[in-house]
C-alpha cells in the first residue's frame, strides 16, 4: 500500500501536468496519431482475411480491390509515421528547452546557500539526464502506452467478433501482465534512483577533472584522477547493470509467456482450420489480431521501465521546485543612481548552528568612502560581504542601506542593484572582452566602456590586442594574465551603475602601482561610490579613508599610521 502511493504521489502528476501547460493540443495530435496507426493494425487484418478469401473463393476482383486498399493502409500507415516523428522531435525539444529554462529559474530565484549546496555535476545531470527522461516519458511513453491500449482494445474486439475463445484467453494476458510490471516497476525505482544518484557523482568527479586539468597535470595526478573516475565508473556501471540484469529477467519471463500465447493461438487455428470452422483467411487475420493483442501488452510491461525513471527523475527535479525563493521584486530603487552608505548593527552570523563567524559587527560607512577591511584568513571577510549582497541573512542584528537623505533600506535580494561586486578569482565568461564587460551594464555606450576600462587601468592592453575589445577570450578569461582578467573584472564591476562597490582581493594580482592607481581610480568617479576592498597590501592604505580589521567576528578600526609601521 504504501508502495502504491508512492508510485501515485500526487504532488508528481501536478507537477508533470504543469510542464505540459500549453503543450496539450501538440500532445493530443502525437496520441491522436499513435492511436490512428495503432488502429489500423485491426482494419489490415480484417482486410488481409478479405484478400486471402476472396482469393482462395476466386473472386479475383473484389480481392484485388481489397489488396488496394491494403497497399493504401499501408502507405497512410507510413505517412503518418513520418508525421509523427516531426511532431514528436518538435514536442520535445520544446519541451526541452522549457524545462532547462524552468530549472535554471528556479536555481537562480533560490536562495544562494540553498543552491549553492549541489555539486555542479549534480546540477547538470538534473539538467540533462532528468529533464531528457521527464521529456521522454511524457512525449514519447505517454502517447504509445495510449495508441497500446487503444490497439489492445481494438484487436480484442476483432477477435471477439472471430473467435471468443480466444479472445478471452489473449485479455488473461493482461491483468498478469499489469501485476507482473508493477511488480517490476516499484523495484526498478529503488535502482533508478541509486543509478541517477551516481550518475550525478560521476559527473561532478569528471566535471571536477577536466576543470582542474592544470592541477591534476602538475601534481602529477593523472594516475590518481584516472582511478577514482575508473571507481566511480565502477558504480555506476554496477547500478546499471544491477537494472538491465533485472529488465533482461522480467523481458525473458513475459516474452516466454507471450511465444507460448502465440504458439497456442496458431495450434488452435490450425485446429479450426482442420474441422472447418475458420477460412485460410481468418487464419491469417487470426494470428495478425493475437499478435496485436500480445505486442501492446509486451509494449506496455516494456513502457514501465520508461516510466519508472520519469518519475523518478521528475521526483528528483521538484525537490528545486522546492526551494527557498529569495522573493525578488525586481523594481528598481529610487536612490539607485545616487550615493549611499551601509550601515551595521550587532550582526551575528555562522554558516552552521552555535558555530558563529561574525560574533557582533557593528559599522557604519558614510557615502563615498572607500574602505579598506583587512583581516587574517578565514576570519570572514567575504562573509561579511555576501550579507551584504543579501546572499545570505543575519542570524540577529540588522544591515541597511543608507540613502542621500539618511533614509534606511533594509538589505534583501532587491537591494542588490545598489551593489556592484569583483568576487574572488577569476570570474570571466568564455566570449569576447566586450562581452564580459557588458555583463556590468548591457546598454553601456562605448564612451562608458572606456572610462570604465581606463578607470581599471584595462584600457592600455585591451587596446594592444590584434582584435581589442572583441577579443574572444576562453574559459575562466584563458588567454589573459590573472593581472589582466583582475583588471577586465574591475571593470565589469564599474560599468554597473550601482553606487556601492565591494571588492574582494581584486587588486591581489595587480603591480603595487596599478592597484594603487586602480584603487585611487575608483575614489575619484563621478558621481562617487562607496567601496569596500579586503585587501592583504598595506600599500593601498592610504588611498582609504577607514581601514577596519576582522579579528575573532568583531570589527575594529585600525588607525593607518599602526597598520602601515
Ligand atoms: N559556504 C560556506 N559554508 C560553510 N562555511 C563556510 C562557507 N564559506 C565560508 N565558510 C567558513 O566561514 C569562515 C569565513 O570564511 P570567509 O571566506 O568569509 O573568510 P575570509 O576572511 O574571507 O578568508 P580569506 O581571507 O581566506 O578569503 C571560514 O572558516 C570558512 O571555512
Amino acid at each position: 500500500m504504501k508502495k502504491l502511493r508512492h508510485l501515485l504521489n500526487t504532488d508528481i502528476y501536478r507537477w508533470l501536468k504543469q510542464c505540459m501547460t500549453g503543450k496539450w493540443g501538440a500532445l493530443s495530435v502525437i496520441i491522436i496519431l499513435n492511436v490512428i496507426i495503432s488502429l489500423s493494425g485491426a482494419v489490415l487484418a480484417i482486410v488481409s482475411k478479405q484478400v486471402i478469401d476472396h482469393a482462395v473463393q476466386n473472386s479475383m476482383r473484389v480481392s484485388g480491390i481489397y489488396a488496394i486498399a491494403f497497399a493504401l493502409i499501408l502507405i497512410l500507415q507510413l505517412a503518418l509515421s513520418s508525421i509523427l516523428t516531426l511532431r514528436t522531435v518538435k514536442l520535445r525539444e520544446a519541451m526541452n528547452n522549457d524545462l532547462q529554462r524552468n530549472f535554471m529559474d528556479r536555481l537562480y530565484r533560490a536562495e544562494w546557500s540553498a543552491a549553492g549546496k549541489y555539486h555542479s555535476g549534480d546540477l547538470l545531470t538534473h539538467l540533462t539526464n532528468d529533464v531528457a527522461n521527464v521529456t521522454d516519458g511524457l512525449v514519447n511513453t505517454l502517447p504509445s502506452i495510449i495508441s497500446l491500449i487503444a490497439q489492445f482494445a481494438a484487436a480484442f474486439i476483432t477477435l471477439l467478433y472471430f473467435d471468443k475463445t480466444l479472445a478471452l484467453f489473449a485479455f488473461l494476458l493482461g491483468p498478469v501482465s499489469v501485476l507482473i510490471s508493477w511488480y517490476i516497476g516499484s523495484r526498478l525505482k529503488k535502482m533508478q534512483h541509486q543509478i541517477q544518484a551516481a550518475e550525478s557523482r560521476y559527473r561532478s568527479l569528471l566535471h571536477e577533472c577536466v576543470q582542474n586539468l592544470l592541477i591534476v597535470k602538475t601534481f602529477e595526478h593523472e594516475q590518481d584522477s584516472l582511478q577514482k573516475v575508473q571507481a566511480s565508473q565502477a558504480n555506476r556501471l554496477f547500478w546499471i547493470l544491477k537494472r538491465t540484469r533485472f529488465n533482461v529477467a522480467a523481458d525473458l519471463t513475459m516474452g516466454i509467456g507471450y511465444r507460448l500465447g502465440f504458439f497456442l493461438a496458431f495450434i488452435w487455428g490450425a485446429y479450426r482450420i482442420s474441422i472447418g470452422a475458420a477460412s485460410f483467411g481468418m487464419f491469417t487475420a487470426f494470428l495478425q489480431l493475437v499478435g496485436q493483442i500480445q505486442g501492446p501488452l509486451e509494449g506496455l510491461a516494456r513502457s514501465f521501465p520508461v516510466l519508472i525513471a520519469m518519475i523518478t527523475s521528475a521526483e528528483r527535479l521538484i525537490v528545486f521546485q522546492k526551494l527557498e525563493s529569495e522573493n525578488k521584486r525586481e523594481s528598481l530603487p529610487a536612490i539607485r543612481d545616487g550615493i549611499s552608505g551601509l550601515q551595521m548593527e550587532h550582526v551575528v552570523y555562522g554558516y552552521e548552528a552555535n558555530k558563529p563567524i561574525l560574533t557582533g559587527v557593528s559599522l557604519r560607512i558614510q557615502p563615498g568612502e572607500l574602505i579598506a577591511l583587512i583581516g587574517t584568513s578565514g576570519e570572514g571577510k567575504t562573509t561579511l560581504l555576501r550579507l551584504l549582497l543579501a546572499l545570505i541573512k543575519p542570524q540577529t542584528g540588522d544591515v541597511c542601506i543608507i540613502g542621500k537623505d539618511h533614509e534606511r533600506i533594509s538589505l534583501s535580494a532587491d537591494t542588490r542593484s545598489y551593489f556592484s561586486y569583483v568576487p574572488q578569482g577569476n570570474t570571466l565568461f568564455s566570449g569576447t572582452i566586450a562581452d564580459n564587460l557588458r555583463i556590468g551594464h548591457p546598454s553601456a555606450t562605448e564612451e562608458e566602456i572606456n572610462a570604465a576600462t581606463q578607470a581599471a587601468c584595462a584600457r592600455g592592453f585591451i587596446e594592444k590586442l590584434p582584435q581589442g575589445i572583441d577579443t574572444v577570450i576562453g574559459e575562466h578569461g584563458s588567454g589573459l594574465s590573472e593581472g589582466q582578467a583582475q583588471r577586465i573584472a574591475i571593470a565589469r564591476a564599474l560599468l554597473r551603475p550601482a553606487p556601492i562597490l565591494l571588492l574582494d582581493e581584486a587588486t591581489s594580482a595587480l603591480d603595487m602601482d596599478t592597484e594603487w592607481t586602480v584603487l585611487q581610480n575608483i575614489r575619484n568617479l563621478q558621481p562617487p561610490r562607496t567601496c569596500i576592498a579586503i585587501t592583504h597590501r598595506l600599500s593601498v592604505f592610504d588611498v582609504c579613508d577607514h581601514i577596519y580589521r576582522l579579528s575573532k567576528g568583531q570589527l575594529l578600526e585600525q588607525k593607518k599610521e599602526l597598520v602601515t609601521h
